[in-house]
């Protein structure tokens, strides 16, 4: 199986927007795509006629619809919390915590169920995903548990274009090397139609410094709004 971890320089990054289109065009390579938000916070709470309440993770349908609707939505998502806060405290909130022994199984699940995992996390690299894990340590929790089963790892850095994207993104690649998760793509999303005429420069300054910091292993690109990801970009994962 072939494991994609899209990370973000922050939220609101356009993780989920890029995710779905990985999986969309893993799929339509014929692939078996399975998706997993680990957890979700600022899901919003919904009652049926019969008065069932179910929570809705917007980023877990989004991602199962691309993939095709495998499985079901606790498959994707099986921690979802109410309030828009880093996972850990939206738990706390509830009286709840986010339990990592199922951050890691939910993954663990997937497999022999798909082709491709492709898991985004929560916020970005370094936010909180529970009482003691960061993202990254859940990532790198899950190289450990899953290593077996995976024949190839990937790892997507997503973050928006705007100004101030230069010290996001060389600083989360310096902390994902030293962690040993290299980036392959860094993808600067534009998440509006209009920005900062920072987006005009961000990405040969980035292509730039990132060559200068050494992360020669990472390539770079921009996703115009509302744009699709180039299969080119697909096939180098
Ligand atoms: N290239 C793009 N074109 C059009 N809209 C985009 C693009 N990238 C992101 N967006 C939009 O920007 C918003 C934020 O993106 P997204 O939800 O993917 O961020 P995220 O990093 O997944 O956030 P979270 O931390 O909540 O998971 C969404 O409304 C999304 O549809
Ligand atoms: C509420 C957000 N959308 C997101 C959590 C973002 C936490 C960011 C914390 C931080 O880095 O300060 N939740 C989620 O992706 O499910
Ligand atoms: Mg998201």
């Amino acid at each position: 199986m072939e494991l994609i971890l899209v990370t973000g320089t922050g939220t609101d990054a356009g993780k989920t927007y890029v995710a779905a289109q990985i999986a969309t065009q893993c799929r339509g390579n014929g692939h078996r795509v399975g998706v997993y938000k680990p957890v979700a916070s600022g899901c919003a709470e919904e009652t049926d006629q019969q008065g069932h309440t179910q929570r809705l993770a917007t980023d877990a349908t989004e991602l199962w619809q691309a993939a095709g609707n495998p499985k079901d939505i606790d498959w994707v998502c099986p921690q979802r919390f109410l309030a828009p806060l880093a996972p850990d405290l939206a738990a706390r909130q509830e009286g709840s915590s986010v339990n990592e022994a199922t951050l890691v199984d939910g993954a663990k699940r997937w497999i022999g169920h798909c082709d491709c995992l492709i898991i985004e996390g929560a916020g970005g690299l370094m936010s909180p995903i529970s009482d003691r894990w960061l993202n990254l340590d859940f990532f790198r929790n899950l190289e450990t548990e899953m290593q077996q089963h995976v024949s190839a790892r990937s790892i997507v850095l997503v973050s928006e274009n705007r100004l101030g994207v230069i010290h996001d993104v060389l600083s989360t690649l310096l902390v994902a090397k030293q962690n040993e998760l290299p980036v392959q793509t860094v993808v600067l999303s534009n998440t509006t139609p209009h920005g900062a005429l920072a987006r005009q420069s961000n990405l040969t300054q980035l292509q730039d410094w990132m060559a200068k910091q050494g992360h020669h292993q990472a390539n770079v690109l921009e996703l115009g709004y509302g744009g699709d990801l180039p299969g080119s970009a697909i096939h180098a994962l």
